[in-house]
């Protein structure tokens, strides 16, 4: 973990020109600039005070021609090994290793849901999941909500569960009841060496509301700040509809079923400018 922080910090240290040559792709893999997104409109009077690189699964030669047209399927970008010796390697083998701890949290997630716990692996739902890691660095500004200005805005994660690594700067904090008015933020403690889990929203859409999505935000308070976060969602194609288990003729589900790429497509245009 030292080494994938120490490694991030080497990249977003690159210069601006540097890093704008390998900026976000069609395919949202690589560099977003600061103030690139805005994750609470409603709140935000500017971007998000944060730069991020986006880092998701390599697509494989021989998938080529069955991925290649979908979004968020397709080969990363890299800063050049000679800036930066040994990066793809540190990054790539923390996605296999990061990956490896968020597919045993979703077995437990599936025996919560008194599911047989490889429900979420089989063929078409999980087996082939969007798995994205956010590199973030937030600036040594200090937010002003009653302004909107936030290092993040308020927002729960889109897919399904997101594992969170931080530096041990504070800023992240989170909001138990998310309907409560006015709603009350609490400190999320750094914990050394343990990830934040975040619940996502496909998860709450899939369980019809029992698993709740977790609204978080960060307030910068004047310190840089770096973290990496580990997003698992269902694969682009998979329907995430309310499961049997979750809804009765008394609990009808709440939400109609949608496929996890197309909600993803749709949040992110609410979020990026472009
Ligand atoms: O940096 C953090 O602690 C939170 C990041 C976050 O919420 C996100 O990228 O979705
Ligand atoms: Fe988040």
């Amino acid at each position: 973990m030292e080494k994938v922080f120490a490694q991030s910090k080497k990249f977003f240290s690159l210069s601006t020109e540097e890093k704008m040559k390998v900026f976000r792709d069609k395919k949202n893999r690589g560099y977003t600039p600061f103030l690139d997104e805005t994750l609470d409109p409603s709140q935000q009077t500017k971007g998000d005070c944060k730069e991020g690189f986006y880092i998701g699964p390599e697509m494989k030669e021989e998938e080529t021609e069955v991925w290649s047209p979908k979004p968020f399927h397709g080969p990363n970008q890299w800063p050049s090994e000679d800036l930066l010796p040994g990066w793809r390697e540190t990054m790539e083998k923390y996605h296999e290793q990061v990956l490896r701890a968020g597919r045993k949290i979703i077995r437990l997630l599936a025996l919560a849901l008194n599911l047989e716990m490889t429900y979420f692996e089989k063929p078409g739902v999980m087996d082939s999941p969007m798995a994205y890691i956010r590199l973030l660095h937030y600036s040594g500004e200090v937010s002003i909500p009653e302004k909107g200005i936030y290092g993040a805005g308020a927002h729960s994660d889109y897919g399904m569960i997101t594992l969170l690594a931080t530096d041990g700067v504070p800023g992240l904090q989170i909001c138990r009841d998310k309907d409560a008015s006015p709603q009350v933020w609490e400190d999320v403690q750094p914990v050394p060496g343990a990830f934040v889990v975040n619940l996502g929203d496909m998860l709450e859409r899939w369980s019809n509301g029992l698993f709740r999505s977790t609204l978080h935000r960060v307030i910068l308070t004047g310190e840089e700040r770096y973290s990496i976060a580990f997003f698992l969602d269902p694969n682009f194609d998979c329907l995430v509809e309310c499961l049997p288990a979750c809804c009765s003729l008394s609990n009808p589900p709440k939400y109609p079923p949608i496929t996890s790429g197309h909600y993803l497509i749709e949040r992110y245009k609410l979020s990026y400018k472009n």
